[in-house]
């Protein structure tokens, strides 16, 4: 593999490159290729193709990304000569002026126009995000820095993508959206954060938001027409420094080929990352949020002929010229704090600085 890789880097011409390795495998994947943009939305074909699909959160203002597959190959861990040689490779954003850090008066902000509306009855939950700065990162700790998170994060889906157009972002994230695998296809409903110490143990509350959140997305598989849906208790599933409540979903399509992409864009934004009802929870989202959130809360993930596996994009960053910007969220729903709110996105954001610290 190691002659491979090295003289596919040499001689292939590609501006993009994806590491990333799926929750629980030993093996971490290299995809080199092309990007394109993607307006409205991912189809199919993109499904069908071979390479590495990536959707913002807003595909009406943002673009997506496909990254065909020019070269891919499994490994362990990348060798210093490989590391070196892809380095000069990862592209970075050079648009920092717009990404500001949202202090905590501004978040509180967004907090209240938020809880108004939950108050009023429009809304039963809604996840509220922010910016937060974090120290740089050089081309040359960005291969480091994805083996660290490899490493620590066993139950994540773990990432870095680097295309012209998106400079590079890096990501672990536990949440499934859909993955497809010989017509067998999974999801995930997630919900409900406590940290992850001594202490603490969940709470009503948790498991009711939890449950809403199990009821929405078999309510979504129903209206599919999926068959054979099994799902069992909701688990508490280790986070970093935070555990969060989840339940995996096993269906298939009675059809092959029924309509996978209208089950992907029913679920997403899925309510982890943008609330219940959804359509009105989404435009809170935009007409509150100063931000934009771009590939934060959008989905990910690698397609091959047919298979998928596609992550919801949370606990990430981007990677600016002399800081990295951390998008982290939580919901809101009635019984919200916003001190609490504020201290739990504190903790996701550890996610990734905890690691970027000692890089
Ligand atoms: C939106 C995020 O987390 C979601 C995933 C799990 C639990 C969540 C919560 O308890 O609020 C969030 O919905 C994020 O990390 O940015």
């Amino acid at each position: 593999m190691k002659k491979e890789l090295l003289q596919a880097i040499d001689e292939e011409q590609f501006d993009s490159v994806v590491l990333y390795r799926l929750p629980y495998q030993t093996d971490n994947q290299i995809i080199i290729g092309n990007s394109e943009k993607i307006y409205n939305g991912i189809n199919m074909h993109h499904c069908m193709d071979n390479g590495f699909v990536i959707e913002p959160f807003d595909n009406t203002k943002s673009y997506g990304l496909f990254i065909n597959n020019l070269f891919s190959a499994s490994f362990q861990q990348l060798s210093e000569a490989h590391t070196h040689k892809l380095t000069p490779h990862f592209s970075i954003s050079s648009e920092e002026s717009f990404l500001f850090e949202d202090d905590y008066d501004s978040y509180e902000r967004s907090f209240e126009q938020m809880h108004q509306a939950i108050k009023s009855g429009k809304i039963d939950k809604v996840i509220l995000s922010r910016i937060k700065c974090g120290p740089g990162v050089k081309h040359e700790q960005i291969i480091p820095l994805y083996n660290a998170l490899e490493q620590k994060y066993p139950h994540a889906f773990v990432y870095v993508f680097s295309s012209p157009f998106s400079g590079t972002w890096i990501g672990a994230g536990p949440e499934l959206l859909l993955q497809q695998r010989n017509n067998k296809l999974s999801t995930v409903s997630l919900a409900g954060t406590i940290p992850n110490s001594p202490g603490h143990s969940w709470s009503p509350k948790e498991y009711d938001e939890q449950e809403m959140v199990t009821n929405y997305i078999e309510h979504v598989l129903i209206h599919h027409q999926v068959d054979k849906i099994e799902y069992g208790h909701a688990e508490t599933i280790d986070a970093g420094q935070v555990k969060h409540l989840c339940t995996t979903f096993n269906f298939e399509f009675e059809k092959l080929n029924g309509n996978q992409i209208g089950l992907l864009y029913d679920l997403h934004p899925t309510p982890a990352v943008c609330g219940m009802p959804k359509e009105e929870s989404y435009q809170l989202i935009l007409n509150t949020e100063s931000h934009q959130r771009q590939f934060y809360s959008g989905f990910l993930g690698p397609v091959n002929n047919g298979h998928y596996q596609f992550y919801v994009n949370i606990r990430c960053m981007q990677v600016l010229q002399s800081k990295t910007a951390l998008f982290v969220g939580g919901g809101l729903t009635k019984d919200s704090e916003c001190k609490k709110e504020w201290h739990e996105t504190e903790l996701k954001a550890q996610t990734l600085l905890s690691v970027l610290k000692n890089i």
